[in-house]
């Protein structure tokens, strides 16, 4: 049975199909005889699973869309203080091959435009431009989880008719952010450019980037996840140049094209999507690409401020110990005090991301109520991931019941809290059976007599 996701895609395909607006690149003879009329479309989930349409396994070259995976390069090579001095992350407002430096310091304003893609090839290490691009080459690869080739004949085109960007590479010379001899650097920019990649593997280095990092057909961590997010941050405010702003508004989804007809997008946490047609609007910028995403983007509701998760939902159940029944052998004495007293033990269930904003609503929680029980237990075995500040929060507020003379007993199967040696993990167990188990104890000493 045909899913209901590719059915989506193939009536955005055909919708989007008939529009052959637009016009090919012909600055290098490669782009200018492409056949206008290829169109491909692919959505890859975080956890590998791959939806196409079209001519989503075409060859094209890269172009562009290579520029924000040679700044996690960069940024990977040389930590984010150097790259930071180097180059700006601040929108241009300018097309691509515009020369936008920053007056005083010369430095390019994102990585994104020509200016900050030259200098960020050039950040990345290797000894000769070869061994630059080869670690690109592999690094591009491993986002797509294939071997990418470069296409030669587009490489020395870029190079025989690179002039403006020649341009740009002496003029960041002259500045002086260039270390690197401005034709070195633009050696490894014009290859990079020329890595040959289909819609299917932008997809994949979509997801990979949508997985913080890691390759969801590969499992391997490719960049880091704090890299992945300065690197989503610029595609959100760079990537589109100048239509940056109505991209974001409409599509909601930090992106990057390609003059070659190329164009992906991130959903964090979900999916990454990727299409490919080779006409181009004044932006630059596939037609039928970012038509295909826009539709995608309100069909599949994928814009990125669309929260709906509310941190409430952070509480999947809530009950008293007299729900628990203990396998600890009781006396009918000892089973009437728990009966008598079981609400004064109250657990928390937790589940889904706990995340900022769902650990402040619990621990507001457990201070609100802490008149209502002597013992709280947190379960956290459902919940998939937690941040720092989340988990600092949490610890916090068990620290903050102990003040008040109540107990807060964590049930953290995997050791998720608690884990750091400076925090005390007295009261936390792995499994609920021995923290009921103790709960009553606890109670039976408090209330027995
Ligand atoms: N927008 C683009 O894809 C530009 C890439 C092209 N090779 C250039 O540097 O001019």
């Amino acid at each position: 049975m045909q899913s209901l996701v590719q059915k989506y895609l193939e009536q955005i395909y055909s919708s989007v199909l008939p529009d052959s607006s637009g016009w090919l690149a012909d600055y290098i003879p490669e782009l200018a005889v492409v056949n206008p009329e290829k169109f491909g479309i692919c959505i890859a989930t975080i956890d590998g699973t791959v939806y196409e349409v079209g001519d989503a396994e075409w060859p094209f070259t890269i172009q562009s869309v290579s520029k924000p995976f040679t700044y996690g390069m960069a940024l990977a090579d040389n930590g984010e203080q150097a790259v930071d001095a180097k180059i700006d992350v601040e929108p241009s407002g300018d097309a691509y091959n515009e020369i936008s430096l920053e007056r005083g310091t010369g430095r390019p304003l994102n990585p994104m435009i020509n200016a900050g893609a030259i200098l960020a090839a050039s950040l990345v290490n290797g000894a000769e431009p070869e061994e630059q691009f080869e670690r690109l080459r592999d690094f591009y690869s491993r986002f797509a989880g294939r071997e990418l080739p470069l296409d030669y004949n587009v490489f020395t085109s870029e190079h025989d008719a690179g002039d403006r960007n020649r341009a740009i590479a002496y003029m960041l010379r002259t500045v002086g952010v260039l270390d690197q001899l401005p034709e070195d650097a633009l050696d490894v920019y014009f290859r990079q450019c020329s890595v040959q990649v289909t819609a299917r593997d932008l997809a994949l280095m979509a997801a990979t980037l949508a997985n913080t990092g890691m390759q969801p057909l590969t499992g391997e961590q490719v960049l880091s996840p704090q890299l992945v997010r300065r690197v989503l941050s610029v595609m959100t405010t760079c990537g589109m140049y100048d239509a940056a702003g109505d991209w974001v508004s409409a599509v909601g989804l930090p992106a990057k094209s390609g003059v070659g007809g190329g164009i992906l997008a991130v959903l964090p946490g979900q999916i990454g999507i990727a299409a490919y047609s080779p006409r181009i609007d004044r932006h630059s910028h596939s037609v039928r690409g970012v038509k295909a995403c826009r539709a995608l983007s309100d069909t599949f509701d994928l814009h990125f401020l669309n929260v709906t998760r509310g941190s409430r939902s952070i509480v999947r159940a809530r009950y008293d110990l007299k729900r628990r029944t203990s396998t600890a052998a009781r006396t009918p004495a000892q089973r009437g005090i728990l009966a008598a007293h079981g609400d004064r033990v109250q657990f928390f269930e937790l589940h889904g991301d706990l995340l900022f904003g769902g650990a402040e609503a619990v621990a507001r929680g457990l201070a609100d109520e802490a008149g209502s029980f002597d013992i709280v237990v947190i379960e956290i075995g459902g919940v998939d991931q937690i941040s720092d500040v989340a988990r600092r929060l949490l610890l916090d507020a068990r620290g903050a019941l102990a003040v008040e003379g109540k107990t807060g007993i964590l049930v953290d199967p995997e050791n998720r809290l608690v884990d750091e040696e400076d925090i005390d993990d007295s009261n936390a167990f792995t499994e609920l059976a021995d923290a009921v188990t103790w709960c009553e104890e606890e109670l039976l000493k408090r209330y027995g007599t």
